[in-house]
């Protein structure tokens, strides 16, 4: 006993006596930085934390200046700023990487009492893809710039007189505390932020200045927002061990740490443990934050290896799942290799994540599919199908039969709906056996009414609740969807009770919906995800025990930072995939197996996931043809001009190339708006022009598009984004204005046309394209096998 007590005495003198050691020797001494009346200059301060930073040191009563290098976010900045607290920030245009500009700026704004260096930009990528040039920005911008910046406020810093202790803080990032995969470029430029902060340190303190190092971890700003669509999966998860945080929150962290004259800010508890493993020869102005390094940094040392050790795991997982994923894909097309119209059927490797081809017989009836796809179950399956096989003597109502409700037959075959177009064929048989579906097949090749089907195979009309929901990118979508929906689900006996389709849309009046969800649930509810998650956050009702789960241009949906996380929680946490059919559908799946990989791993789908692909051999419908004009980009507005008249069409669509982050930057017009100015001068035929873009709010689209239904004909303007899903039969040209990025936009902009049944009238899909362009459009033309005449003027 008394040995213990004396144990335990020793131990708290020790520590004790640590601390008295600790509190003597910590440098530099801990302060308190001023705000009120000083001047704060914050660099990247048009956006994110950085704005967020500016909000708070002008509520703070700061004087606030911010530079960066779009007047235009600087404008929006200084506008949001001034309504939310009356003050006026000075703003400043520059570039940090050009010294001179920054230092005009920075001599124009007066000396500086408190400097956040916060400009960064990030692009995460495998080193082997990324260029050259990318990894420049990232040094540039991120690290010699916050050179340049705080090189040139020092001498005004320095000479500042009787205004109290000064401070410059540099918002690194967790990626400049540990090295992150994917992030070889910008990790090494915020590392580079801690040798510049050490050794600047020691370089003012005897100024009274404070340096500061920030290590937030992910922040939902709008940068964070365009980074999240395109870096790699492996980062995600990386990341994902320290979670993510809002702006505001990080922002009032941040500006307190500078305040309180931290050489290390951290934003959270595993930030607050990094910062101790990565701590090294940071100064440590906090004798208690001293002694917790010494105590335990051995300790953290060890919980750091296991993040190692879990992050090595995730990547040899992922290396491991991309070789098998690589397994050579049996496609191949009747057309090209007849002898393999017997049925194929290979396995692969017998691992859990392997992907199976089957080729289909051509004539093999689908019933014996069903039981090679048993055979198979517990893996997932690929069907290949292209559109040229004929047809087989089926009809859907032959398919359907006994999975299907009669009268719901009965209305189909009523709506004209008797032969099963290719994707129908394919995977109905497959998701009547209850197997999770990934849809993939061209535009108007029958999807929708391949869910809906399903759907009504497995609702039960006298059940009072939500059986199914469909998941669509768009209003517009979503409204047509419902429309064949209800149309199929119309009543034609009086004694059957007829199951409700309820659309939830973005834009519509979610109070109505909300009593209606609560009193009288619909059987089928097609929902854009925005307003789904409210209504499923507000708890309005649940979806944790749905029959069957669609997301609709699955690939849409999750191309869009703003929907994918919405999407994932839709999949994951408000209902599970085992408890539910779950069918993806879309034109287009780049990278589809990746995309396979992805469901299961992140368990949106059972394992035993059918990839039903109808492959795009002839996928150009015939009545379209393909054309092209040579000419200058200058003089592109002449030709389609030129074009409109000679062509004379009944209706049109122009597509334009969505606007390039750059161009948005540097504060120019979209080329949808100049377009449209030129149209609006100089054509004088008597089409209606009318504009539809992704960004335009709900209310202006339904605008256009009512006016177009309305009759007569139209030049309607678009973006790729904005047409999706849209149907305007009515469409005989196509212009190509600008070419489309991809062979599968160039299919969805054609498919637009053409579509008016009955119709033999040829419709025209016309290039403008430079002469450096031609050779993209000969890929397109190989790819999808059409053929492209040059037309001259
Ligand atoms: N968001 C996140 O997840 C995290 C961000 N960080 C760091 O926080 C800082 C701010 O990030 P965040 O708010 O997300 O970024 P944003 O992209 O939202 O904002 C970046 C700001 O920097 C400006 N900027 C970019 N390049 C330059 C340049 N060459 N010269 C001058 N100004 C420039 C931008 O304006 P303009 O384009 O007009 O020049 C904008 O004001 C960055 O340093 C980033 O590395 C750290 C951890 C996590
Ligand atoms: C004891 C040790 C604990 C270790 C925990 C480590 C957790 C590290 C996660 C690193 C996350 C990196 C986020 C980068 C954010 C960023 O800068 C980009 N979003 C760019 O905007």
């Amino acid at each position: 006993m008394a040995a213990i007590f004396s144990l335990f005495l020793f131990f708290i003198l020790f520590i004790v006596s640590l601390l008295i050691i600790l509190s003597f020797i910590v440098r530099p001494r801990s302060v308190t930085i001023p705000i009120k009346f000083r001047h704060v200059f914050i660099t990247g301060g048009s956006s994110g934390i950085g704005l967020a930073l500016a909000h708070r040191a002008v509520s703070e009563g700061a004087k606030v200046s911010i530079l960066a290098r779009s007047t235009e976010k600087l404008a929006e900045a200084k506008r949001s700023i001034q309504l939310a607290t009356g003050v006026e920030v000075a703003t400043f245009s520059a570039d940090v990487r050009d010294y001179d500009a920054v230092s005009k700026a920075i001599d124009e704004s007066g000396p500086i009492d408190v400097l956040i260096v916060n400009q960064g930009v990030f692009i995460g990528k495998e080193l082997e893809k990324q260029s050259p040039e990318e990894v420049k920005f990232m040094i540039d911008v991120n690290l010699t710039g916050s050179f340049n910046v705080i090189k040139a406020a020092l001498p005004a810093m320095k000479a500042r007189e009787g205004r109290g202790p000064a401070s410059i803080s540099l918002v690194s990032s967790q990626a400049g505390q540990a090295g992150i995969y994917g992030y070889t470029a910008y990790s090494a430029s915020k590392f580079g932020l801690q040798g510049l902060a050490q050794a600047l340190q020691q370089e003012v303190i005897s100024d009274d200045i404070h340096v500061t190092l920030l290590f937030p971890p992910d922040t939902d700003t709008p940068g964070f927002e365009q980074e999240l669509k395109k870096r790699p999966e492996l980062t995600s998860i990386i990341a994902a061990s320290s979670g993510s945080m809002k702006t505001k929150e990080v922002a009032k962290i941040c500006f307190d740490g500078i305040k309180a004259g931290k050489f290390t800010v951290t934003c959270h508890f595993i930030g607050f443990l990094l910062s101790i493993a990565s701590t090294g020869m940071s100064p440590q102005g906090s004798f208690w934050l001293a002694l917790i390094e010494v105590i335990f940094g051995g300790l953290i040392r060890f919980v750091s290896l296991v993040f190692q050790w879990q992050w090595y795991k995730t990547i040899e997982k992922w290396s491991k799942e991309k070789q098998l994923l690589n397994v050579p894909h049996l496609a191949c097309f009747p057309k090209i290799s007849p002898f393999l119209h017997h049925s194929l059927f290979s396995t692969s490797n017998p691992s859990v994540f392997h992907s199976t081809s089957t080729r289909r017989a051509l004539k093999s009836s689908s019933n014996s599919r069903i039981i090679k796809l048993q055979a198979v179950a517990e893996t997932s399956s690929e069907i290949e199908s292209s559109s040229v096989t004929e047809p087989t003597a089926l009809t859907l109502r032959q398919i359907c039969q006994g999975y299907v409700p009669e009268h719901i037959l009965h209305r189909m075959e009523e709506i004209g709906f008797v032969f099963p177009t290719d994707i129908q064929r394919e995977a109905l048989p497959t998701l009547f056996t209850g197997r999770d579906c990934i849809l993939h097949a061209q535009t108007g090749s029958g999807k929708t009414l391949t869910y809906l089907l399903l759907i009504f195979s497995l609702i039960n009309p006298q059940r009072s609740s939500v059986q199914a929901v469909i998941v669509v990118p768009t209003r517009e979508l979503g409204m047509q969807v419902t429309k064949v929906a209800r149309m199929l689900a119309a009543k034609s006996e009086i004694d059957v009770k007829g199951c409700t389709v309820m659309a939830l849309l973005d834009g519509g009046t979610l109070r109505r919906h909300k009593s209606w969800l609560k009193a009288e649930p619909p059987a089928i509810l097609v929902a854009t995800v925005a307003s789904l998650c409210h209504m499923l956050e507000k708890h309005i009702f649940r979806i944790d025990s749905v029959r069957v789960l669609v997301v609709d241009e699955v690939d849409f949906l999750f191309y869009s930072s703003k929907q994918v996380g919405s999407v994932r929680k839709l999949l994951t946490s408000f209902s599970s995939c085992d408890k539910r059919q779950t069918v993806f559908a879309s034109a287009s799946i780049p990278q589809h197996k990746h995309f396979v990989h992805d469901c299961i791993q992140q368990k949106w789908t059972k394992r035993d996931v059918v990839h039903v692909h109808v492959s795009a051999i002839m996928p150009m419908p015939l009545c379209l043809l393909h054309r092209f004009v040579m000419c200058e980009k200058t003089n592109k507005h002449q030709v389609l001009l030129a074009l409109l008249e000679s062509d004379a069409p009944e209706s049109a669509i122009i597509f334009v190339g969505e606007q390039s982050e750059k161009s948005k930057k540097a504060g120019n017009d979209p080329s949808t708006t100049l377009l449209m100015e030129f149209l609006k001068t100089s054509y004088k035929g008597s089409l209606e022009i009318l504009l539809l873009e992704g960004d335009m709010n709900f209310n202006s689209r339904a605008a256009s598009l009512t006016e177009i239904r309305q009759g007569g004909g139209f030049l309607l303007v678009s973006t790729d984004i904005a047409a999706r899903g849209i149907d305007l039969p009515e469409t005989t040209h196509i212009f190509n204005f600008d070419l489309p990025q991809t062979v599968t936009d160039y299919l969805h902009r054609a498919g637009r046309a053409g579509r008016k049944p009955f119709s033999d009238r040829k419709c025209i899909v016309a290039n403008l394209i430079t002469s450096e362009e031609r050779f993209v459009l000969q890929r397109y033309e190989n790819e999808l096998m059409f053929s492209c005449e040059e037309m001259m003027l």
